[in-house]
């Protein structure tokens, strides 16, 4: 897959991993997303239950301790939807310019809390939209500082719903975005946030 560097933040460094090594990573943590969600959906006999932990914590094992953080793929595949990572559902990011910037995401039932999509899994993903946006265009690193929700209506998990976010003002260092989520052009979600670039990049 050849990214598009427009919808890249500034910090993405896309050299970290081969593109042998990026798609077998990718396909681990999209195998761990399915896992998550089987684990959700499913009452296992007590048989079934012990035979899949027994085959996840082999999975563990086979990983090993690991590298330290700043050599990790988890999180970094920029250009990829959820960029390697599965605490989020997998955002695609269809635009993004100085802006504004546009994505679709679906969430399931692993990111429900009683029948649609449970409060907390929400800010996941208007973090990683408005933050995708107050870093991109060249702009440079900045933390999210502070994010306020307005809950709507609730959020169907298993539909695709799109994201909306735009930079509403930009006074020095900071930066205030709006950002929604809708269905069929119904807001059920919308954030108010504020980035804040920091003073030297600690990378
Ligand atoms: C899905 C999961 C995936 C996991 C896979 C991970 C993979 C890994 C990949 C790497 C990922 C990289 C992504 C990076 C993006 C984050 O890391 S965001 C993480 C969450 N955010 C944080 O941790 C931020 C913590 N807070 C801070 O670091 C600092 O407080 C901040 C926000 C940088 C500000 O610090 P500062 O520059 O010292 O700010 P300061 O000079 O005090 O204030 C500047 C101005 O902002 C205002 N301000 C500051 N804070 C606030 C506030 N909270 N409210 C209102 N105003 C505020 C001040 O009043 C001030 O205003 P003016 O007086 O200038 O008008």
């Amino acid at each position: 897959m050849s990214a598009d560097s427009r919808l890249l933040p500034s910090y993405a460094d896309l050299s970290i991993a081969s593109p042998a090594e990026r798609r077998s990573f990718n396909a681990l943590v999209d195998a761990l997303r399915d896992a998550q969600e089987a684990v959700t959906r499913s009452r296992p006999s007590e048989s079934a239950a012990r035979r899949a932990a027994a085959l996840l914590s082999e999975a563990a094992e086979l990983l090993g301790e690991g590298v330290p953080d700043s050599e990790q793929l988890a999180g970094r595949l920029w250009d990829e939807p959820g960029r390697a990572q599965a605490l989020a559902p997998p955002l695609y990011i269809d635009d993004v310019d100085g802006t504004s910037a546009r994505g679709r995401v679906t969430f399931s039932r692993f990111h429900a809390g009683v029948r649609t999509v449970h409060g907390g899994a929400l800010p996941l993903v208007f973090d990683e939209i408005m933050g995708r946006l107050a870093t991109t265009s060249g702009k440079p690193f900045a933390r999210t500082a502070h994010l306020t929700i307005d809950y709507r209506a609730g959020v169907p998990v298993d539909t695709e719903v799109e994201v909306f976010a735009r930079v509403k003002r930009v006074e020095g260092r900071k930066l205030f975005l709006s950002s929604e989520l809708c269905l069929d052009g119904t807001v059920l979600t919308e954030c108010q946030g504020l980035w804040v670039q920091i003073r030297e990049d600690p990378r």
